[in-house]
């Protein structure tokens, strides 16, 4: 007779965990007393305390080593949105899920917390105070979201008890904060291109950013809740500041706050949209001649002059959720942690 061991509480994989989000969680994960591997198709950093599993996650072979003994696995791998590589996202976010549930399931793991999005709900018009309920897009602003809504559908429906494995799935908005790839350098390559002078629309749309370490602790949380008798068992949270800001003001404070003038004049949000659809269609049909990714996407524009915002308080009285970094705390740390973005350096 083989006795099975009994995976540690304490021992998680982190799947994604050399990525942005996934290395501050990891970080946060020690520091709490857990002892994590790391399975990523890259390794961006070394730590103490930290297996490191390389491989791609549409691998189980490659996974499973990494889920040995772990009674717990975060799941916040995937392509980056601005890749648009429908066949990509298909094949990681999809395909590599079910992988993933799989070898969860084979290895013994009783909890997955998947890292979802907001923008599973969003459609590119205004959304206030967006509550979990909301519809699922049914014409998704991109084949990252469209993807990440398949995602988020098979780790819920996971979720068995009498399987023995707990799903779970977080939705956060806007993450930012120190070392992002995403959202400064993207802003301040835009500003040093001369790109960032106007603001789309009226300028009073209200959008949520999330300091990383609010998303972390939003996931440590709702891994920590995560029993049998739980109520949050297959269900997703919005984890968010719970501090809606106007996306241009969120945008200025941190560009001035590199060095770099706020953008002033004002274009009607119709007309970028539209120009940004025909650059997206000429790029699609020019694609097999020429290569060019435009700054200006339907989906960006879509996302700096809309509401979407997303109310949660689902994970405050379920998970016991609250903002630990605030918007003015996490945009100070951010800018500081950034000095070769500056102006001039
Ligand atoms: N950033 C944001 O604002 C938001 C992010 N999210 C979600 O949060 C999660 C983390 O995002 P973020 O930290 O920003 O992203 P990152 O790209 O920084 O991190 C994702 C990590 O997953 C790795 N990865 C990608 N494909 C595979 C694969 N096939 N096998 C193994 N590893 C792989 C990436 O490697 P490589 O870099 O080489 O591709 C990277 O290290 C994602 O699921 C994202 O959808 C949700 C809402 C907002
Ligand atoms: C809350 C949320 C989901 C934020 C999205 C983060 C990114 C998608 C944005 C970060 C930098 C933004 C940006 C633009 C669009 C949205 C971002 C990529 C523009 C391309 C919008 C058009 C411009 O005027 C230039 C902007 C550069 C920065």
């Amino acid at each position: 007779m083989t006795t099975r061991v009994r995976p540690s509480n304490k021992r998680c994989a982190v799947i994604g965990g050399s990525g942005f989000l996934g290395r501050h969680l990891v970080e946060k994960l020690l520091d709490r007393g857990y002892s994590v591997s790391v399975f990523d198709i890259r390794q961006s950093y070394e730590l103490p305390g930290v297996a490191f599993h390389l491989g791609d996650l549409c691998d189980k072979q490659a996974l499973l080593p990494a889920m040995k003994d772990v009674s717990l696995v975060f799941h916040c791998a995937s392509p980056a949105p601005a890749s648009d590589d429908r066949g990509l996202f298909e094949r990681v976010n999809i395909q590599g899920t079910r992988i993933v549930i799989q070898a969860c399931i084979e290895a013994g793991v009783q909890k997955l917390v998947l890292t979802s999005s907001a923008s599973v709900v969003f459609e590119g018009t205004d959304i206030k105070n967006g509550r979990e309920d909301l519809p699922y897009a049914k014409k998704p602003i991109d084949y990252y979201t469209e993807t990440k809504i398949e995602q988020e559908k098979l780790v819920l429906e996971a979720c068995d008890k009498e399987k023995g494995l707990l799903t779970v799935a977080i939705r956060p908005h806007g993450i930012f904060g120190p070392r992002d790839p995403q959202l400064v350098p993207i802003l301040v390559d835009a500003a040093r291109r001369g790109k960032m002078k106007f603001i789309i629309g009226d300028g009073t749309n209200l959008v949520d950013f999330t300091f990383v370490e609010n998303v972390v602790h939003g996931h440590i949380l709702a891994a920590e809740h995560l029993r049998p008798d739980s109520p949050i068992c297959g269900q997703p949270y919005h984890i968010t500041n719970d501090e809606p800001v106007k996306f241009w003001d969120f945008m200025s404070d941190v560009l001035v706050g590199l060095g770099y003038a706020a953008p002033r004049y004002h274009l009607p949000y119709a007309l970028v949209y539209g120009l940004a659809l025909l650059l997206w269609l000429l790029a699609l049909i020019l694609r097999p001649l020429v290569s060019f990714k435009p700054t200006f996407t339907p989906m960006r524009v879509a996302l700096a002059g809309t509401h979407h915002y997303y109310n949660c308080e689902r994970a405050k009285q379920d998970l016991g959720y609250k903002p630990v970094v605030s918007l003015k705390d996490g945009i100070a740390r951010t800018v500081q942690s950034y000095p070769h973005l500056r102006q001039g350096a």
